[in-house]
């Protein structure tokens, strides 16, 4: 079983009485512990396609199933408790909230599960945020407030808050976006170091060094997949020029 199956998904907007058919029939299975980076010209359906099987926007038509449930058939609160418990979410639209601490933003999500009810539980969330923040570098801007931190930071910082459930998938919507060369490697490190840890990743980037170091990518075009390549799971830095030669041939095979 795949941690994802898409199945037929459709997804059309309706505006000013036009049809945009965003989706069209587009089927992909994410294996369990899989990382998963997708690309495409603009206005292909990158972000369309992450927020329609993540279950952040309803498909209007096809299915999607996370570990074997549908979740397009789902309640919105069975939907959401999927969403807090399984999924995490870097996505650059889902702010940090202004006033809380870079902590207790990284701790939220976790106060929000059955959890993070009782103290015992809240004390494994702490245990789990500190050391998530040291793992990713940012232990020492705990305490600052949101807007008191980089670019990179923050995105580390969001990828912390993304983990804090343990989830088993990480959406994660141009990660590297709005990060300099340096912070870019790191976050991708981070990424590549938990989904080596067990995390399925699925990422949407227009970067082909960052697309590189996924297993498998995906070309979508006009709301659909027109091409994958598997470039292997990434042991490490030294294979990393192969690896984007590799991508960069198919891309220009493609046209990118
Ligand atoms: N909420 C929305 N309402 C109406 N149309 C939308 C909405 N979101 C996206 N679209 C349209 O869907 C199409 C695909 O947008 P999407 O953001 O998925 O593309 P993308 O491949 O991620 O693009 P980019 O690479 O530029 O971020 C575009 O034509 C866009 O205008």
């Amino acid at each position: 079983m795949g941690t994802l199956k898409v199945s037929n998904l459709c997804k059309t907007y309706i505006i000013n009485k036009r049809q945009n058919n965003v989706l069209r029939n587009v089927n992909l299975t994410i294996k369990e512990g899989e990382m998963v980076g997708v690309m495409g010209p603009s206005g292909s359906g990158k972000t369309t396609l992450l927020y329609t099987v993540s279950g952040m926007d309803s498909a209007t038509a096809g299915r999607v199933e996370f570990y074997g449930k549908d979740l397009t058939g789902m309640k919105a609160n069975e939907m959401s408790d999927i969403r807090l418990n399984e999924m995490g979410f870097v996505f650059q639209q889902m702010y940090m909230l202004k006033n809380l601490t870079v902590y207790d933003n990284i701790i939220l999500p976790g106060y929000q599960t059955p959890e993070g009810k009782t103290k015992e539980g809240r004390r494994k969330i702490n245990d789990r945020a500190k050391v998530l923040m040291q793992t990713l570098g940012i232990s020492e801007i705990a305490e600052n407030d949101i807007n008191e931190v980089s670019g990179g930071q923050l995105q580390r910082a969001c990828i912390c808050r993304s983990m804090i459930n343990n989830p088993k998938i990480i959406f994660a919507d141009e990660p590297t976006g709005a990060l300099n060369k340096q912070n870019s490697i790191e976050v991708m490190e981070e990424l590549n170091r938990i989904n080596q840890a067990g995390t399925a990743v699925l990422l949407v980037t227009h970067d082909m060094k960052v697309a590189s170091k996924c297993e498998r990518v995906l070309y979508i075009e006009d709301g659909d997949i027109r091409d994958e390549i598997t470039l292997g799971r990434r042991l490490g830095r030294a294979e990393d020029r192969t690896r984007e030669r590799t991508l960069n041939d198919w891309l220009i095979g493609l046209g990118w």
